[in-house]
């Protein structure tokens, strides 16, 4: 993928907190569930804004198979979602969406950021990424040094 979008850990909160915003009433949630791994830190900072303290997580692995992704569901929570947030960090092809869908149809599921592949898939999300950008999170990312830009 040719351009990139990097997300630093103040940004992820940032734009969690917007997304917590378009929760709000906070009441009329039972717990969120993160899509593990990369929802587990939206779902912290949810959980944190709405005062949320049932948290739990379905766990699912993919792999690339020929093009192909083939998805393994590792763990999963119970129900079919009512009352619940999925939160998940992005969306992209929609592959996981579709899948989250399926096991849970009637929770609100969100997104941080969205491609417009997978767009519609989510009920709500802040911000719209283009389909050829890869967007890299703080959790896969550190601060390195760099050299001077005149070397001497
Ligand atoms: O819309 P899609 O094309 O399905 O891509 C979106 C999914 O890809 C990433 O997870 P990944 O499967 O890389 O695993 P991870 O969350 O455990 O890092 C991301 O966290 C989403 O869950
Ligand atoms: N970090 C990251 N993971 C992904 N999984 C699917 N698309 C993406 C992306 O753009 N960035
Ligand atoms: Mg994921």
């Amino acid at each position: 993928m040719s351009n990139k979008f990097v997300i630093t850990w103040d940004n992820m909160q940032m734009y969690t907190r917007q997304l917590a915003e378009k929760l709000l009433p906070a009441e009329q949630w039972t717990g969120i569930i993160a899509v593990s791994r990369g929802g587990l830190v939206p779902a912290a900072i949810l959980a944190r804004e709405l005062g949320i303290r049932h948290v739990d997580t379905v766990c699912i692995a993919s792999y690339d198979h020929d093009h192909q992704r083939d998805m393994k569901v590792i763990k999963q929570a119970d129900g079919d979602g009512e009352g619940f947030i999925v939160v998940d960090d992005l969306v992209d092809t929609g592959g996981t969406a579709e899948k989250i869908r399926e096991m849970y149809p009637r929770a609100k599921f969100v997104t941080v950021c969205a491609k417009p592949a997978g767009q519609h898939l989510v009920d709500d999300f802040v911000v719209s990424i283009p389909q050829d950008t890869w967007i890299e999170q703080p959790w896969d990312m550190a601060v390195t040094f760099v050299d001077p830009i005149a070397k001497k």
